[in-house]
């Protein structure tokens, strides 16, 4: 479904990335984990449009997508949600779900069925919410739209362990109900998200340095 074929970004004289492949498969959950600065957001971006990479392609489905603009990939399926979030702060949650869920669809029993803690909140306005219930709106979000890749940058970020850890098993839930469908969580602290993947891709300084299953994955290696 997706294959990252030796990218490279650069932010102007610094290169981030140094040419970095890797596949993510339908079904796949997997983590891309790394240090702090290791280069796991930017390559996140690339693949969802965020960034142009200087060298390397992105494929999609087989087609190379690497200079697509973002809009485009997301109507292929291809989610991101970035690591501040991406909610809209100044609008209600309704107002969030509803803006996603595209015009003319109300239906928004999916995504509040799968975070009920939303309903309290859906008259509230998103700048308003904890971290874990933007986390959760943002997910809630990403659920109404017709993604087949969902990439979530930090989840885990700023939320309460048993929180992060519902979080993941919502989405592993989903990847498995789906088998048309991929996670790929992008984690600086990937304890908590191991026991809900398939495989860890480790990214130090800008490469990969290592592609392991969760159990033989060792944290001394980030
Ligand atoms: N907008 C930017 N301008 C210049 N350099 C940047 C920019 N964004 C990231 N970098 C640099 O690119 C490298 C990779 O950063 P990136 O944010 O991808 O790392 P990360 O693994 O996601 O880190 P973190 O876990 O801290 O979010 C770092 O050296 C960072 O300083």
């Amino acid at each position: 479904m997706l294959t990252v074929e030796g990218v490279r970004v650069r932010y102007g004289p610094l290169e981030a990335l140094h040419g970095v492949s890797l596949t993510v498969a339908a079904g796949d959950v997997v983590a891309v984990v790394g240090r702090n600065g290791a280069g796991k957001s930017t390559l996140v971006r690339a693949v969802a449009g965020y960034l142009r990479p200087s060298g390397g392609r992105v494929l999609w489905d087989g087609v190379d997508v690497t200079r697509a603009p973002i809009g485009q990939r997301a109507a292929a399926g291809v989610m991101l949600i970035p690591d501040e979030g991406g909610v809209f702060r100044s609008l209600t949650v309704r107002e969030n779900l509803e803006v996603f869920a595209g015009a003319g669809r109300s239906d928004l029993d999916e995504a509040l069925d799968t975070f009920p803690d939303l309903r309290a909140l859906l008259r509230r306005r998103a700048v308003l919410l904890s971290g874990g219930e933007q986390q959760m709106l943002a997910l809630a979000r990403a659920l109404l739209a017709p993604w087949r890749l969902l990439m979530v940058d930090e989840l885990s970020q700023g939320l309460a362990p048993y929180l992060a850890a519902r979080l993941y098993a919502v989405l592993a839930e989903l990847a498995a109900a789906h088998p048309d469908r991929a996670v790929v969580l992008a984690e600086p602290h990937p304890r908590a998200a191991l026991r809900f993947v398939g495989r860890v891709h480790v990214l130090r300084r800008g490469e990969l340095a290592a592609t392991a299953s969760p159990s033989d994955f060792d944290a001394a290696t980030l």
